[in-house]
């Protein structure tokens, strides 16, 4: 124990790198890409800070539910530079979120989001910065996926390009009536790179990701939900009554102990991504953090029937 002032500042000095460590070590497991895939991400972060605009906003709600903001009206909340460097900001505090179960991302102004900001695009449209903006959204939509939340893209008016891409970083989306998920990047000349194309095959699978990539595809909520890439369609246009649907819809699924639902969400993450071994390896050590845990020993004495 230590025993002075100074004593206790070096151990609470200690304590806070040792925190600090952690938390880095942390968010490099969760990436993709390091310096030794020629990634720099210090040099891409000074580049999006000279585009700014907009902002990406956070509220935590006591019922474990958070709601992530894509906030920049003016251009159909398309990305500029400072917005990337904010979504990883926020991803970063969802990853300390202990008490954590869902996310909604949504767009403002009754929109979800175009992508990213052309105007940022084109003044970074070399190469060198192509590779390392593409790495940055990679890393960061990565992380956002693997959080141990249950996430909800709630896609009112347009999710375009970037904005589409976005929404398969989600477990699910739900649209509203009206909202369109459009692959847009074949009119640029270009196709997805923040990840969007591999996780769309997984949710739709390679015949119809083809087709939505190469057709620059529109999708309604009737297209996207016989697709499965939409779980459902929304009967409110406006904000307020789509985010109070889709709050409702979620809480089916978030309600509950934050040990639990944050396990149901490890072991599909696991299962999704891992080899299978690997993934049956995780599942166990998720296993032993909920079994004989505080929700388990008290259903042993409810003993609830599963009528
Ligand atoms: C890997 C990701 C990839 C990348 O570039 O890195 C991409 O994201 S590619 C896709 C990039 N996004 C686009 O090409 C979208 C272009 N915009 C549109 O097609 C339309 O604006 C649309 C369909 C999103 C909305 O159409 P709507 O008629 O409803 O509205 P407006 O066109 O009048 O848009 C209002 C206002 O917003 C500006 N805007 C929209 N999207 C962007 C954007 N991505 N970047 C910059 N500005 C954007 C639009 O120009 C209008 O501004 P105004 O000053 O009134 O002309």
């Amino acid at each position: 124990m230590p025993s002075t002032v100074t004593e206790m500042a070096i151990s609470l000095w200690k304590n806070l790198l040792q925190t600090t460590k952690e938390r880095l070590l942390q968010q490099r497991r969760m990436s993709l890409y390091n310096g030794a895939h020629g990634y720099e991400e210090e040099l891409i972060k000074k580049k999006l800070q000279q585009f700014a605009g907009g902002s990406i906003n956070l509220s935590k709600e006591d019922n474990g539910i958070g709601i992530l903001t894509l906030n920049n009206p003016k251009l159909m909340n398309a990305f500029t530079g400072t917005m990337m460097l904010e979504l990883q900001e926020r991803v970063t505090e969802l990853e300390n979120w202990k008490d954590g179960k869902g996310l909604i991302i949504y767009g403002a102004g009754n929109t979800f989001c175009s992508g990213s900001d052309l105007n940022a695009v084109k003044a970074i449209s070399n190469s060198q910065d192509g590779m390392n903006m593409c790495m940055f959204m990679q890393n960061t939509l990565t992380r956002l996926m693997r959080l141990p939340l249950i996430s909800v893209a709630l896609v009112q008016g347009k999710a375009v390009g970037g904005g589409a891409e976005l929404t398969t970083a989600c477990d699910f989306r739900l649209m509203t009536p009206g909202s369109e998920i459009r692959f847009v990047h074949k009119h640029m000349g270009l196709m997805p790179g923040w990840g969007g194309a591999a996780r769309l095959v997984g949710i739709v699978g390679s015949a119809a990701a083809l087709r939505l990539l190469s057709g620059a595809v529109r999708l309604d909520p009737e297209s996207a939900l016989r697709l499965g890439l939409s779980e459902e369609t929304l009967s409110s246009s406006d904000e307020t009554g789509a985010l109070e649907e889709a709050r409702a819809w979620l809480s089916g699924y978030t309600e509950g102990p934050a040990s639990v639902i944050r396990a149901a969400k490890e072991v599909v993450t696991a299962g999704r991504e891992l080899p299978v071994e690997a993934a049956l390896r995780r599942e166990k050590d998720v296993f032993g953090t909920v079994w004989g845990g505080p929700a388990n020993l008290q259903a042993l004495v409810r003993r609830p029937k599963h009528k």
